[in-house]
């Protein structure tokens, strides 16, 4: 692979029981490129993000993440112990931040960031909490460095996980519908944090209900649609004319969803 290439998925196919979510799917996510996933509802978008840290196993084609190779197996079942390492070298350089935060909350938010550094990258105490300090400081939140999940808003959280993720000093971030979960008020800090970090170079790849977002931080939108992707081109083309029916269909939706005021996000257009 070519070391450009940070992310390749190459006929890629999923399945859930008999059902095929998608079939021979294929996207290259270049080094720093930041790549948009939108689509309707339930189309196997968050599936597929899911499959490049080894979430959710795949049946068929190969995703070759950075320096590792993962290939589709028929046999879904638990990763055996000799991959497990290999998991979790994997995990260590791809962060990935959920839909729901996934914070432990038996944990303060500091000792929610510190863990991972300490158990998997063996930091000292004192080095690990110097990181977080300063991730805690970038994401807005030194002063809740010792709140536990509960006390914090939905958006606090996100901003908390994200850092939490970023302290394992990742060279991917996989974003699973970060806002989704959020009340509208929310979105906006959540997105500014995504927003800043896009502008360092990190390579991300986004699944978003977020049109306007993905408009201003994707280089790249991947439109997916009946466990297909319908288009892959430059952000600011498939979202202002797109070319296929299917990317078209989709997007004229989502614009019919924003101008009867549905959107969540001040002038951010989103749908569900
Ligand atoms: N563990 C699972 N077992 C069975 N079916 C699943 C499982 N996870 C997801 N699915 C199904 O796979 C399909 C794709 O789900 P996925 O969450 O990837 O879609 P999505 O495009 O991300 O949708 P949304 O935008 O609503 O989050 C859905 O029909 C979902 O119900």
């Amino acid at each position: 692979m070519s070391s450009d290439i940070a992310i390749d998925i190459r006929g890629v196919t999923k399945r859930f029981a008999d059902r095929t979510i998608f079939h021979n799917l294929s996207l290259q996510v270049r080094s720093g490129e930041v790549v948009a996933i939108i689509g309707p509802s339930g189309t196997g978008k968050s599936t597929l993000i899911r499959c490049i840290n080894q979430l959710t196993p795949f049946e068929a084609g190969s995703i070759h993440v950075l320096d590792h190779e993962l290939t589709g197996s028929s046999r879904p079942s638990r990763v055996p112990i000799s991959r497990r390492s290999a998991q979790r070298r994997l995990r260590a350089e791809v962060g990935m931040v959920f839909q729901t935060f996934n914070l432990f909350p038996h944990l303060t938010v500091l000792d929610n960031i510190t863990l991972a550094p300490m158990r998997v990258l063996r930091l000292s105490p004192d080095q690990a909490r110097a990181r977080a300090d300063a991730l805690l400081d970038k994401v807005g939140l030194t002063a809740r460095a010792n709140a536990y999940p509960r006390r914090l808003s939905g958006g606090e959280q996100q901003r908390v996980a994200i850092a939490r993720a970023l302290a394992m000093e990742p060279k991917i971030m996989l974003f699973d519908e970060p806002t989704s979960m959020l009340d509208p008020e929310l979105v906006g800090e959540v997105l500014d944090t995504i927003g800043s970090l896009a502008h360092t170079g990190m390579t991300i790849m986004l699944v978003t209900h977020e049109i306007e977002f993905a408009r201003e931080v994707a280089d790249t939108v991947a439109v997916m649609a009946d466990g297909q992707l319908a288009e892959i081109g430059p952000a600011a083309q498939v979202l202002t004319s797109p070319r296929s029916e299917r990317s078209r269909s989709f997007l004229s939706r989502v614009l019919r969803y924003h101008s009867a005021g549905a959107g969540t996000a001040g002038s951010r257009s989103a749908v569900s």
